[in-house]
C-alpha cells in the first residue's frame, strides 16, 4: 500500500485508528474457547465489528508465537481475513545482521515463502543500517522503525545525549535523522509512543513528512488530543494504535459490539482532529 493509498483511506473513514490485535487466550471471552480456533474467531469478530472505523490492524506477533504452531496458523488466517484496503502491521520488532534480517523480512512479506503478506513490520534500529535495509528491499512494503517508545525503559537509552558532528542530541533524534539515509517517507514510518507526546513537536521538525505509528493511548494513558495536536501533518501522518482498551472492553458475549462502540468513539474524536487538515 502506498502513502497516498493510506491517506485516502484516512480521508474516507475519517479515522487514523489502528486496532491492535494483541489477542491473549487468557483474556478472550470464555464462550470462544469451545470454537476450533478461538484466537482467529475472536479476531474475526473484532475485525468485522471495527473495520469501518479502522485504517490499520496491528497484531503483536508475541501473542501468536507464544501459542506455537497453532498461533502462527491463527495469525495467517487473521491476515488473510483483513480487508485488503486496510493497512497491516506485523509488530515483531525484528532486526539482525543483514542475512538474518532478510529471512525476517521474508517471514512477514513473502507470502510464497511463509504464507504471510503484511504491509509492514516494526524493526528495532539498534543494529543499524544493514539490519534494516533487507526489509526495505521489498518493493511496496514498509519498515516501521522504533523511534521513541512508550515505555518507562525508553529513558535507559533513547533519551541519552550523544554528540554527533559537534552537536548534542538525544539518541532517538539521531535514529530519526540517520535512518532517513536508508529509506524515505514512502517506505519508512517511525514508532513514537503516545506517552511521549511532549516530544512530538520536536520529532516533527526532524521527520515532517513521515507517518508515525503511535501506540500508548487507551490502556497506557497517552492523550489522543495531544498526539493529534503535535503529531499531525498535512497528510495526517498518524496511525494511532489502541489494543486492550478496544478489544477487551468487554469479555462477555457482546465483546465485538462493545469493541465497535469503543472504536467508534475514538474514530469520532479523530474526525474532529482531522478537520484541522481538511
Ligand atoms: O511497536 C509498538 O507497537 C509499540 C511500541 C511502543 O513504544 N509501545 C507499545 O506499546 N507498542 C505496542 O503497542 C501495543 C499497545 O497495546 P495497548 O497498550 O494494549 O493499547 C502493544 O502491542 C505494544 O507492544
Amino acid at each position: 500500500m502506498t502513502k497516498q493509498d493510506l491517506f485516502e483511506q484516512i480521508l474516507k473513514k475519517k479515522s487514523y485508528l489502528c486496532v491492535g490485535l494483541d489477542t491473549d487466550i487468557k483474556k478472550i471471552p470464555k464462550h470462544l474457547l469451545a470454537t476450533e480456533d478461538p484466537i482467529f474467531e475472536f479476531n474475526r469478530q473484532i475485525i468485522d465489528a471495527t473495520a469501518q472505523y479502522a485504517v490499520a490492524y496491528k497484531p503483536n506477533i508475541a501473542f501468536y508465537e507464544a501459542m506455537g504452531v497453532k498461533g502462527w496458523q491463527s495469525l495467517q488466517k487473521t491476515i488473510d481475513y483483513i480487508p485488503k484496503d486496510i493497512f497491516t502491521i506485523a509488530d515483531a520488532k525484528r532486526g539482525d545482521i543483514g542475512n538474518t534480517s532478510e529471512l525476517y523480512a521474508r517471514t512477514f512479506f513473502d507470502k510464497a515463502s511463509s504464507g504471510l503478506d503484511f504491509d509492514s513490520v516494526t524493526v528495532a534500529p539498534y543494529m543499524g543500517r544493514d539490519s534494516v535495509q533487507p526489509f526495505l528491499a521489498f518493493e511496496g512494503k514498509w519498515v516501521i522503525l522504533l523511534g521513541l517508545t512508550s515505555n518507562v525503559g525508553s529513558h535507559d537509552f533513547q533519551h541519552l545525549k550523544v554528540e554527533v558532528d559537534g552537536e548534542q542530541k538525544a539518541l532517538f533524534e539521531q535514529v530519526l535523522t540517520k535512518s532517513q539515509e536508508w529509506g524515505g517517507s514512502d517506505a519508512m514510518m517511525y514508532v513514537v509512543g503516545a506517552t511521549q507526546a511532549d516530544k512530538l513537536a520536536e520529532i516533527r521538525k526532524i521527520v515532517p513528512d513521515h507517518f508515525l505509528l503511535v501506540p500508548g493511548v487507551g490502556a497506557q494513558g497517552g492523550s489522543l488530543e495531544e498526539v493529534s495536536r503535535y503529531g499531525m501533518n498535512k497528510q495526517c501522518g498518524l496511525l494511532v494504535n489502541s489494543a486492550r482498551a478496544i478489544i477487551y472492553a468487554s469479555n462477555g458475549e457482546d465483546f465485538a459490539e462493545v469493541a465497535a462502540e469503543e472504536a467508534r468513539k475514538v474514530q469520532q474524536e479523530m474526525e474532529g482532529y482531522l478537520s484541522a487538515i481538511l
